[in-house]
């Protein structure tokens, strides 16, 4: 009996990559000054034991770094053993460890490129293990727990934070000293409970099978960078990251993705050199673009972001890039992921 509920167990690889789920303070009262990426997956583990009932879990250390490092070869890299891992027979399901800073942005990232209905889960912790309340153990189990469960299956790639289940699209780091960090202007889809899993939604956008990218014939990422909008903005910015040679600028708006009228005539001079201009939000409880509604975008030949916030916005333009350099194209994408 004993070994027929052992072999039933689903096989889950957890991809570490640091942060502060792997971080390690001088004293338990430290939840916010400690060093992240210092704690091997191994130690990881072993360190929680209720893993063994949950799943078969083995650890893979793919980088150990801060996330507010990553590359854009670093998410190729991560990517690439994603697609690699879910291609194989022996494995159920894929966990990431992934410090907090930019977890929204790998997630949004390998949900649009990884072709597989496998579970593919990012976590990270608010709390380094070494401090009181740390919450990376739990967040850790929950998200084993999600990643070898078949509900998860086909629901593109999944956060598990503070019990609840986000969308990896939706989701971002709203708040940087709660274990409440995690939030989605539209809600999470479910909640971990001891173990288990509880739906109430599903992600209405295109991901992961239904997504017309690829890791496998991404190659490399064009340069998108982004410009932050402020009272009394200037063009500088701009122009200094199109010189620098931009493929596109997430102009980061204020409310519904504004344009000061400074900026204004040096962005319809920067797309007609080429640039593409997309015009998002930086509203911290979520932005909300919509098309010649502040701006004349049809006239300017500008893409609009939506929903998604300037760094989610970079993210699926620098995927939409390695297709396409028609505006009509990138801004069927920004309403379709
Ligand atoms: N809570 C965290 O994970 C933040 C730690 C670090 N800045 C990172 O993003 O990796």
């Amino acid at each position: 009996k004993e070994v027929e509920t052992q072999t039933k167990l689903a096989n889950v690889v957890v991809l570490a990559t640091g942060g502060t789920i792997a971080g390690a303070g001088a004293s338990a009262a430290n939840s916010a000054t400690y060093q992240a990426a210092k704690v091997g997956i191994e130690q990881l583990i072993a360190g929680i034991p209720e893993l063994s009932k949950l799943a078969n879990v083995r650890g893979e250390q793919v980088m150990q770094i801060a996330s507010e490092s990553i590359t854009n070869d670093n998410l190729l890299q991560l990517g690439r053993r994603v697609s690699e891992l879910a291609d194989s027979k022996d494995v159920d399901g894929i966990v990431i460890t992934h410090g907090t800073d930019t977890l929204e942005e790998t997630a949004y990232f390998l949900n649009l490129v990884e072709k597989t209905d496998k579970p593919i889960i990012v976590v990270g912790s608010m709390r380094p293990g070494t401090a009181m309340s740390a919450d990376g153990m739990l967040n850790l189990y929950n998200a084993v727990a999600v990643a070898s469960s078949k509900e998860a299956r086909g629901k593109g790639v999944l956060v598990t934070m503070n019990d609840e289940i986000q969308s990896g699209r939706d989701v971002s780091k709203m708040i940087n000293i709660k274990t409440e960090a995690f939030k989605s202007a539209w809600g999470p889809l479910g909640m971990v409970v001891e173990g288990k899993s509880y739906w109430f939604r599903l992600p209405a956008k295109r991901h992961t099978m239904d997504s017309e990218f690829d890791i496998k014939n991404i190659k490399s990422l064009p340069d998108v960078e982004i410009a932050y909008s402020y009272g009394n903005v200037s063009d500088t910015s701009y122009k200094a990251l199109a010189q620098a040679g931009a493929k596109a600028i997430i102009h980061a708006g204020t409310g519904n993705g504004s344009v000061s009228s400074r900026v204004v005539p040096s962005l319809q001079a920067l797309r007609k050199d080429g640039v593409q201009i997309i015009r998002s939000s930086h509203v911290n409880a979520g932005g909300f673009v919509l098309r010649n509604a502040e701006q004349p975008d049809d006239k300017y030949d500008w893409v609009v972001a939506h929903d998604l916030n300037p760094q989610k916005a970079r993210i699926l333009a620098m995927v939409a890039l390695t297709k396409t350099n028609d505006s009509k194209e990138l801004q069927r994408m920004f309403w379709e992921y």
